[in-house]
């Protein structure tokens, strides 16, 4: 039997991409697995080593890059990001729906790979509520934030080119916008559990 497809998540940063999908993983406990990336920025309160990211300098992430270990990398808001081949085939391995949350770049370079995922951009009301949301969250300095602004415009253009995101779900009332991503979900879902009574 197959196993399901994977899940790109992209979007401005700030637009609720992780909010979204810890609520699913909460939700679905054993469906879905996410791809836990390699990043060189620091983690942020809270976040965990291996968990949220892999956090490493830019000499590892560069060494694996030259290794060939990485499906994709970008340089994001002054740090590398990027998505392993180990991160995705953990996840794989287990039957589980894998979330990538990516940017723009990453979304480019996956569409260059073999991966077949379902692409779904996560954006929000406006640049007004992005921005707010940005800010109240406390987790950037002022310089990173007017880049993360500054890309975030890149974004939201990107999104509006045809045939890049299957689903695009503007991010405002929360609960509207998880009952979109569920429902956009709901066959992968559906192959998971069937996989799970087969075995
Ligand atoms: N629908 C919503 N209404 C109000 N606040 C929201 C909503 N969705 C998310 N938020 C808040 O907005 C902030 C940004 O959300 P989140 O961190 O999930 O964004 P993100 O897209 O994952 O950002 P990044 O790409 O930088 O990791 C968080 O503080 C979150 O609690
Ligand atoms: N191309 C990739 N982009 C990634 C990856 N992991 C995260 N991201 C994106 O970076 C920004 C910033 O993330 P933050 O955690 O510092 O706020 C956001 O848009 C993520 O989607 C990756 O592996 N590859």
């Amino acid at each position: 039997m197959a196993g399901p497809r994977p899940v790109v998540l992209s979007g401005p940063s700030g637009a609720g991409k992780s909010t979204l999908l810890k609520k699913l993983m909460k939700e679905y406990d054993n469906v879905f697995g996410f791809s836990v990336s390699h990043t060189t920025r620091n983690p942020r309160p809270g976040e965990e080593n291996g968990k949220d990211y892999h956090y490493v300098t830019r000499e590892a992430m560069q060494a694996g890059i030259n290794n060939g270990e990485f499906i994709e990398n970008a340089e994001f808001s002054g740090n590398m990001y990027g998505t392993s081949k180990a991160a995705v085939q953990a996840v794989q391995a287990k039957n589980l729906i894998c979330i990538l949350d990516i940017d723009m770049q990453g979304v480019k370079n996956i569409k260059k790979t073999n991966l077949n995922p379902i692409y779904i951009s996560i954006q929000p009301p406006s640049m007004e509520v992005l921005e707010k949301r940005l800010r109240d969250r406390k987790t950037e300095s002022e310089e990173n934030l007017q880049k993360r602004l500054n890309a975030a415009k890149n974004e939201m253009e990107f999104s509006k080119k045809p045939g890049i995101f299957d689903v695009i779900i503007v991010n405002d009332n929360l609960e509207d916008a998880y009952d979109r991503l569920k429902n956009a979900l709901l066959e992968e879902i559906s192959v998971v559990n069937k996989m799970k009574v087969s075995l």
